[in-house]
């Protein structure tokens, strides 16, 4: 057994970083920016009003100045504004020549074409300087994660297609003989194959682009007919069958077919059985096959390995150290990835933590993790939590 620092070493060697694809903008949201961009324009591009009210080259309460026109955004005001003059101006509107303050209309009162500033002035002259936003040139770094925010950025700086990591293709494949697909009818010593829709969804929420394979059962024969179904698979991740049973074949079978495994068991509580290696141009990873166990690797392993080949940082999961909110006994060699809830008095670690418990590990919103023989901890305690 190797410590899980190590397994994430090994893992971080064998996955490799995909190459680039170019997306259009909208669709650029999730993906993995690959190279910078630099705006192609200055924003804004011209120096814009900042409220709705009159452009004048000088302002204080009293002062009355004649209408000579309007300048709404998109819709410039031709002219020069000189003094003693005003232009009617809109939010988003060129400042026109001349013009060196905005009063907000609530500060004027109007007669026909004739204005005077009220008392009520506030602070400012309204006015967005020319490229105040950001200047051609200016650049997003990669890698990163692109969120709403980035692409409406991508958007004001007219990039229109964006170079972002292809999406690792991922072949899931579950075995055993005692599972079934959500909907279908099980026999007596069935149950559903439930830990493959979670997976499947946490890499679709990783950027990855995941197949459900058919179900392998627990024969060598089917084993090999359902690795040979990979294709162009970046990662085939198997679960079940990856402890030492009778019927665990995984690492038998795909060492058969020419796995280079890499490592077989971590220490580490849920997820003891994970293998790893490279399967010809594929990398894979095994899972165990009770739940919790396969949702926390996961979380722990496959989540780290997806952002590694979208080409983000090769780095653990993301930890943030919080308090307990009840005193928990001593852990014993392995690390232990406990099922807990965040609630109004500290992290709430869950008294039952069987590997099999989905509807515990649906209650939980953190893993606390426990480092190998942590000793007995009072309430208030620090923990580090990985948020699920
Ligand atoms: N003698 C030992 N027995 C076990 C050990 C050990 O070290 N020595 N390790 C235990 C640990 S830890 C785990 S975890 C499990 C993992 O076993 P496998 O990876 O071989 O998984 P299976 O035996 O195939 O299945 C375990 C459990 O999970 C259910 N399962 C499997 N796949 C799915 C799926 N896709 N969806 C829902 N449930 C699934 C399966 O029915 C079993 O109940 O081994 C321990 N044993
Ligand atoms: O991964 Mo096993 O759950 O440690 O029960």
């Amino acid at each position: 057994m190797i410590p899980v620092s190590e397994a994430l070493d090994h893992l971080f060697a064998l996955a490799r970083p995909l190459e680039v694809e170019d997306v259009p903008l909208r669709e650029a949201g999730g993906r993995v920016l690959a190279r910078p961009l630099a705006a192609l324009r200055d924003q804004p591009p011209f120096a814009a009003s900042a409220m709705d009210g009159y452009g004048v080259t000088e302002a204080a309460p009293g002062l009355a100045f004649r209408v000579i026109g309007e300048a709404a955004a998109g819709r410039a005001f031709p002219g020069r504004v000189g003094p003693g003059e005003a232009v009617r101006i809109f939010t988003g509107a060129p400042v026109p020549e001349g013009v060196k303050t905005v009063v907000i209309q609530e500060d004027v009162d109007r007669d026909g074409d004739r204005i005077t500033i009220t008392d009520r002035l506030g602070d400012g002259d309204n006015i967005r300087p020319y490229g105040n936003d950001f200047r051609a040139g200016m650049t997003v770094e990669a890698p990163r994660l692109l969120g709403p925010q980035d692409i409406a950025l991508l958007a004001a700086m007219n990039i229109d297609r964006v170079p972002v990591t292809r999406r690792p293709r991922v072949a899931l494949i579950s075995t055993g003989d005692e599972l079934v697909m959500p909907g279908e009818t099980p026999g007596p010593d069935q149950i559903i194959a439930s830990n493959t829709f979670g997976l499947y969804v946490l890499l679709q929420q990783l950027g990855a682009e995941p197949r459900l394979l058919p179900i392998a059962r627990d024969n060598e024969a089917s084993l090999r007919t359902i690795f040979g179904m990979v294709g162009d698979a970046d990662l085939v991740v198997t679960i079940g069958g990856a402890s030492v049973g009778d019927h665990d074949l995984v690492a038998r079978v795909a060492e058969g077919m020419g796995l280079e495994r890499a490592f077989h068991k971590v220490a580490m509580r849920p997820g003891k059985p994970l293998m790893s290696g490279r399967l010809a141009e594929a990398m894979m990873v095994g899972l165990p096959g009770n739940p919790v166990s396969a949702m926390v690797c996961g979380h722990v392993f496959l989540a780290p390995v997806i952002r590694t080949m979208l080409g983000l940082a090769a780095a653990p999961a993301a930890r943030e150290t919080l308090r307990l909110a009840a005193a928990i006994g001593a852990n014993g060699p392995r690390e232990h990835y406990m099922r807990a809830r965040i609630t109004s008095e500290g992290v709430a670690v869950f008294d039952r933590q069987d590997s099999a418990l989905l509807s515990v590990l649906g209650a939980a919103d953190v893993l606390a993790v426990r480092p190998p023989n942590d000793p007995a901890r009072q309430a208030g305690a620090e923990i580090d939590v990985i948020r699920l």
